[in-house]
Parts: structure tokens; C-alpha cells; sequence
């Protein structure tokens, strides 16, 4: 049995399911259990709280996880990334009160709230800067207005939160972050649990692709192939088949899904015809 972390709550959770459960794994049905065995595709996943994935991970006894690579670093776990996952996209920044600081040369000798302590040490200390960190569970863009720290660093995705807030980010992002696969660094597992782990993130990436690919048909005028499969190369190479009538082919192409409307408007102004989008349900390249 392959053994695999998923979170159990938080911003990670709905979308980390719903990918797994999008690469035909079971998911549980109630958000209470703790284990959920997969027996058909030999996978037990344990339901664990987000900062404490890349822990598990590292220890030894669960093969993969999936979290934030942000709370891997935070967690300063022996672990790394086997495949990014696009979702839970955010920046980890610092925030303050405007015109109250301007730089990380700043922070010396302030009060930094942050559910993240670990990014924050060990940004603070490549930096040189001597600073105090206070740990707060969530909310802590709240922490400056009751006076609990002059500087918050959190995570960001829209900003919302901090105008909400009245605060302003200040400095370089100190790091991006989205969801990830992760696994004890260097970890060697024995050969059986390797292939499931392969068969695993092929299935995760086909989800990727089938999310982020289209399927293209079109008709076309032979003498206009050319420049119409320069707009849809595909991922290998289109496959044309010959219309019943003369001089006209079909074309079958996977395109981008955010490049489809603009592909489509190009091969309408060459002559192409009867185009159509189909939507991936699955792939495996
Ligand atoms: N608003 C957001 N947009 C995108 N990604 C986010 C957002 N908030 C958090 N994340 C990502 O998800 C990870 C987990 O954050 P989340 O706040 O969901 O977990 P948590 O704080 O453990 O749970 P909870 O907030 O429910 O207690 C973060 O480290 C970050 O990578
Ligand atoms: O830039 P935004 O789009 O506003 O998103 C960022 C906010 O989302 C997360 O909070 P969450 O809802 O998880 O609450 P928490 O602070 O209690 O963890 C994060 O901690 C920020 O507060
Ligand atoms: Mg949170």
C-alpha cells in the first residue's frame, strides 16, 4: 500500500481532494475520518493538519504528502517537491502600517507577528537583521491594530485581507508557494512502492494536463495545413485526416485552454472551419 498525507482543512484541502479525487482515488466521505484505505488502488490516505505534512513526510513512514510549499520551508523538514500542483498559489510577504516601514533593513529591533516562524527566522538571520517573532495561530493582520507587533508576515494571495486590514506589503516577496508533492529528501523506497508512486503523480499530472489543454477540431483547406497547424502544433503533432470533400482536411489538436479563443479566432481569419473545443476529462502522456 502506497501511504500518502492529504490535509485535512484549511485552503489546501478542498482543492488537494478534489484533484485526487479527479485522478480516480476515493476520497473520504466525512471530515472527520482520520485514514481512508483505497483498496482498489492500494492507497491509505492519512488526513493530516497542513503543518504537519512535510513532518510526517520526512520521518519516514508515509511515502508522499501533499502541502504548501510554504509550510515545507516553514517546517524545515528533511523533504522536498516531486511535483507542483498549481493550486494554493500565494506569496509569503511582510506587511506593516504605510510609511511606518520600508525595508527588511527596517525590522531591527521590532515585533513581527506570523503564523510562520520558521520562514521568518530564517529570512531574518540571511539577512543579518535582529528582530523578535511573535506567534499567533491565524488572523494576524489583526495583531498591529491591538498593538501585539509593528510588522505582520503572512501569506498573500489577493491582498484582500491586508487592505482589509489597513496594512501595505513592504520588501521583496520572501518566497512564492503553491501546493505541492512532496517526499523525504533522497528518499529510495523499494521497487513496488516506486511504481506506485510513479503511477501516482502520472495520474496527478494528467489532471494537470486535462485541466490546462483543450481538444481542437477543425476543418481546413489543404493549401492552409501548414499555417494552420503553426497555430495548433499540439504536443506532438496534429492528426489530419482527409475530408470527403477534395482539398479539405480535418485537424485534431490539444491547445492551451487560455490560449483557445484567441487559437480559434486566428484559424476562422485562415479559412478554417467547424472549429470545435472539447473539454479533457483524462490523460495520460
Ligand atoms: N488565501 C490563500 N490563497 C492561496 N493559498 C493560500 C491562501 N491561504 C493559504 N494558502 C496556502 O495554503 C496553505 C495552508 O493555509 P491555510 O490557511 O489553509 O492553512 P491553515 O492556516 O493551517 O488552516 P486554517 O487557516 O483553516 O487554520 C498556506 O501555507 C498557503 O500555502
Ligand atoms: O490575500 P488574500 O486573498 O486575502 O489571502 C490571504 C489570507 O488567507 C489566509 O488566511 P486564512 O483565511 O487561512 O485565515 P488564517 O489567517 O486564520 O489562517 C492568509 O493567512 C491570509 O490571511
Ligand atoms: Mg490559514
Amino acid at each position: 500500500m502506497l501511504r500518502i498525507a492529504v490535509p485535512n482543512k484549511g485552503s489546501l484541502s478542498g482543492p488537494a481532494s478534489a484533484m485526487l479525487h479527479e485522478a480516480g482515488y476515493q476520497m473520504r466521505k466525512e471530515s472527520k475520518e482520520l485514514v481512508l484505505v483505497d483498496p482498489v488502488n492500494e492507497v491509505e490516505f492519512f488526513y493530516l493538519r497542513p503543518k504537519d505534512i512535510a513532518i510526517y513526510v520526512s520521518a519516514g513512514k508515509l511515502d508522499i504528502g501533499i502541502t504548501g510549499q510554504d509550510l515545507l520551508i516553514d517546517s524545515g523538514a528533511d523533504a522536498e517537491v516531486i511535483l507542483p500542483l498549481g493550486f494554493a498559489r500565494s506569496t509569503f510577504r511582510f506587511a506593516a502600517k504605510p510609511g511606518t516601514v520600508s525595508g527588511i533593513e527596517d525590522l531591527a529591533g521590532k515585533t513581527i507577528a506570523t503564523s510562520y516562524e520558521g520562514i521568518v527566522a530564517k529570512h531574518l538571520a540571511e539577512a543579518g537583521v535582529n528582530a523578535s517573532v511573535v506567534h499567533l495561530d491565524g488572523a494576524v493582520e489583526t495583531a498591529i491594530e491591538l498593538g501585539v507587533a509593528q510588522v505582520i508576515a503572512d501569506v498573500v494571495e489577493t491582498g484582500t485581507s491586508l487592505r482589509n486590514a489597513g496594512l501595505e506589503v513592504f520588501g521583496d516577496p520572501i518566497m512564492k508557494s503553491e501546493a505541492a508533492v512532496i517526499r523525504r529528501t533522497g528518499a529510495e523506497p523499494d521497487p513496488a512502492v516506486q511504481l506506485k508512486i510513479e503511477q501516482f503523480l502520472r495520474r496527478l499530472q494528467g489532471v494537470l494536463v486535462a485541466r490546462s489543454y483543450v481538444m481542437m477540431d477543425y476543418d481546413c483547406r489543404a493549401e492552409h495545413l501548414e499555417r494552420a497547424v503553426a497555430l495548433t502544433p499540439g504536443l506532438e503533432s496534429p492528426t489530419i485526416s482527409p475530408l470527403h470533400n477534395e482539398g479539405w482536411v480535418a485537424v485534431r489538436s490539444m491547445v492551451p485552454a487560455k490560449d483557445s479563443q484567441r487559437v480559434m479566432d486566428d484559424l476562422y481569419a485562415l479559412g478554417a472551419r467547424a472549429i470545435l473545443t472539447t473539454a479533457i476529462h483524462a490523460c495520460r502522456l
